[in-house]
């Protein structure tokens, strides 16, 4: 039998805001390569899992490994450094800037350890990134637009520049919250497809999603919170055929 390279471990983390539990005693193991979802009604927790993981919130109790790194005094850009990358429920780019450069910008960020927003200009004769970013924005399928404002861009459009704007950091761990969120059949449908193709590259990721089309087209493993409690995890067969995480999630998923 094989033995699976962990890459992300999250060790009995809680998290309290005032008197609400948003996470208790979670425990959670993400195998390199899987692509590992993470389901529940609202409220149960899932964005603040995630944040906990990119150093946004620090855990109360618990700890977040990270390829074999304990993460607990890492600052946010360190996280990132390290090799963890994530796609926002709301699109964080630069409106005002070219999709070229918003690319970009993230490249030398990996690679200088700062974020060279205002030497963007000077460095954008820099012939390697730039060739990435264009690479990286045709994998996306807005190669065509690279020169528009990002500002101008369809939501949906505006995730997938985020998702190219994680792609040339090479992040050992893609984090992916609600990618599909707000999107129309036929755009979930090319954000699906993308990200069979980046899973078919051996890209760890870690996705919350709603949208129960898209967690069962690409997750390896599910696990299912609900009241910041982890109450089931498995196989999409597994989770899909147990009770509980029908009668907590999928049920009401259904409509
Ligand atoms: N900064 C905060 N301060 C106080 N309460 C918070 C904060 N962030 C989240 N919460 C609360 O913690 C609980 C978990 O929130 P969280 O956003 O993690 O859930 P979620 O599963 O991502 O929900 P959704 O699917 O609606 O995005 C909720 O009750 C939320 O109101």
């Amino acid at each position: 039998m094989s033995i699976q390279n962990i890459v992300l471990h999250v060790a009995d983390v809680s998290k309290r805001f005032g008197g609400l539990h948003a996470l208790t005693d979670v425990d959670l193991q993400v195998a390199e390569g899987e692509v590992h979802a993470i389901i529940g009604p609202n409220g149960a927790g899932k964005s603040t899992l995630l944040n906990v993981c990119i150093g946004r919130i620090r855990p109360d109790h618990g700890h977040v490994i990270f390829d074999g790194e304990t993460l607990d005094r890492h600052e946010p850009h360190e996280i990132n450094q390290l090799g963890v990358s994530r796609v926002f429920q709301t699109p964080e780019i630069f409106s005002d800037l070219s999709l070229l450069d918003n690319v970009m910008i993230p490249a030398f960020a990996r690679r200088d350890g700062a974020f060279r927003f205002n030497a963007i200009r000077a460095v954008a004769g820099e012939g390697d990134i730039r060739e990435a970013a264009e690479y990286h924005l045709q994998d996306v399928g807005l190669f065509e637009r690279r020169l528009d404002e990002a500002g101008s861009l369809s939501r949906g459009d505006k995730r997938r520049l985020e998702l190219a704007m994680c792609l040339i950091q090479k992040p050992k761990l893609l984090l992916l919250d609600e990618p599909t969120a707000g999107m129309s059949r036929h755009d979930t449908n090319m954000t699906i497809e993308l990200l069979k193709r980046i899973k078919a590259r051996g890209m760890t990721k870690v996705i919350i999603e709603h949208d129960m089309h898209v967690v069962f087209s690409l997750a390896d493993r599910i696990s299912v919170l609900a009241q910041g409690k982890v109450i089931a995890g498995g196989s999409p067969e597994e989770v899909r055929g147990n009770p509980r995480v029908r009668e907590a999630y999928l049920g009401e998923a259904q409509e």
